[in-house]
């Protein structure tokens, strides 16, 4: 039976007014976590029993992951943004067929290819054209090395990907990429392998996998370097999956670029994980007055509480950098690069090639997005500087087809004065449906 898995759609074409006048404080709740509830699904449905997920992000990524699901032959029931999912414990997958679709969204792919490569599954993984691009050889390769049979039908280690499952073995894997997901795929994989995982990874990255199998009675043990798993069974599990750290960064972000920066902008019921937090703790580095407070007894496997950004926007400039920090804000680099056309002192961004290999490169598109507000900036192999000047807004912006660019467009137009026409906000919806409605809050908007 399909499952609901629609999405809200966002208006394609928009026209901006004048940024609200005025000053008051605002408050806000920041959309469900997209990463935790891509994992969220995934682990209830190897998960032994019966799990409810409650408060799932409702973007597009996340239908993907439902509808792949759906596809496999799992029960997956929605009732509003609530979802109730019958697990069929690790290695229990046994769909034999075509394509599952991951549409835009890389984690969903990986995180199949991963679950799937130890179950009785024969399938095929594939997703849009987008994601047909985007590199699968750092996943394949250690997925390789615990016995998965995998085999590409694109080009050079891409999607359209057949798995073959089989019986995984437990060992020793290498991560060679500074990114979250081949350690949380590897995790998931091995949960149905005959001995231990050890993962032996670059960077400590987003940890929600790590901290979702722990909670779920699984033995897992992550040290700076490595993370070590006993396969096993997750148990069924309830969650509330808390407000989204990158939705917060775009409030933020539009809050000081409006003219309402020097009021306060409070933040509630936000995933504090310091793996995400990236954004926030660089904003700080630079001079901008941030705090963030964990609220007790949340009762699920992440810290959650509520953020303060204080304005007006007053930054330093200087380098960002450092692998860790870069992890805990990859999504948010475009839009810390559109506030710092107000900084004192150029801004550097270093050790973020990875931003190279998402939906489109992001590397060269927010140098493109500020060229085209006026700033002077420039890509290096591994992220960008970009000099402050007030941005001047274009008549009309076509903005790229990535919704992490989508919203350093929205934030460069709101700090530039309005006034124009944006096309291309559709996007937005991959991560984040809401996003016109709480552009309002700062600005007129128009829907054309
Ligand atoms: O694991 C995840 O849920 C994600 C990890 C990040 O990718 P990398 O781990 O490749 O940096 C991020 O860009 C993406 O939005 C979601
Ligand atoms: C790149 C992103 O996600 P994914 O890798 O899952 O497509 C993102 O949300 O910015």
């Amino acid at each position: 039976m399909p499952v609901a898995t629609e999405y809200r759609a966002v208006p394609a074409r928009i026209r901006l007014g004048r940024p609200h006048p005025g000053n008051g404080p605002v408050r806000a709740k920041p959309h469900a976590d997209k990463a935790i509830s891509q994992r969220a699904t995934l682990l209830a449905a190897i998960a032994d029993g019966q799990s409810q997920i409650r408060k799932l992000a409702g973007c597009r990524d996340t239908a993907s992951n439902l509808r792949a699901l759906d596809r496999l032959g799992v029960s997956v029931r929605v009732e509003g943004t609530s979802v109730t999912i019958d697990g069929v414990g690790p290695g229990g997958f046994d769909f034999r067929g075509e394509a599952v679709d991951a549409g835009n969204s890389a984690t969903t792919a990986r995180l199949l290819i991963a679950v799937l490569a130890g179950s009785r599954a024969d399938c095929v993984v594939d997703g849009n054209d987008l994601l047909r691009n985007r590199p699968m050889d750092w996943l394949m390769e250690p997925l390789r090395q615990l016995g998965a049979d995998l085999t590409c039908l694109g080009r050079e280690e891409r999607l359209p990907v057949r798995v073959a499952g089989r019986q995984l073995r437990g060992g020793t894997v290498e991560v060679e990429i500074d990114s979250a997901q081949p350690v949380s795929a590897m995790l998931f994989a091995g949960l149905a392998a005959d001995g231990e995982v050890v993962i032996r990874r670059r960077t400590a990255a987003r940890d929600h996998t790590e901290r979702m199998l722990r909670w779920t009675g699984v033995d897992v043990r992550a040290a700076q370097n490595q993370v070590v798993l006993t396969p096993g069974t997750p148990r069924a599990f309830e969650l509330t999956v808390p407000g989204d750290p990158s939705a917060a960064a775009v409030l933020a972000a539009l809050h000081l670029a409006s003219p309402r920066a020097s009021s306060s902008l409070l933040l509630d019921d936000v995933c504090l994980n310091p793996t995400r937090l990236g954004f926030f703790r660089a904003l700080r580095s630079l001079g901008a007055d941030i705090t963030w407070q964990e609220r007790a007894g949340a009762g699920s496997p992440e810290p959650v509480g509520t953020i303060e950004v204080r304005g007006p926007l007053r930054l330093a400039g200087g380098t960002v950098g450092g692998k860790e920090l870069i992890q805990a804000g990859i999504d948010e680099l475009p839009l810390l690069a559109a506030l710092c056309c107000r900084a004192d002192q150029p801004l550097v961004i270093e050790d973020a090639a990875e931003l190279r290999d998402k939906d489109i490169d992001r590397i060269t598109a927010t140098v493109e997005l500020l060229t085209q507000f006026g700033i002077e900036a420039s890509a290096t192999s591994e992220g960008l500087i970009a000099s402050p000047s007030e941005p001047k807004p274009p008549t009309e912006l076509l903005l790229p087809r990535d919704h992490r660019l989508v919203f350093a467009g929205c934030v460069l137009a709101v700090l530039a004065g309005g006034e124009l026409v944006l096309d291309g906000m559709d996007a937005a919806a991959t991560s984040y449906p809401a996003l016109v409605e709480d552009l309002a809050t700062y600005v007129p908007v128009e829907v054309l």
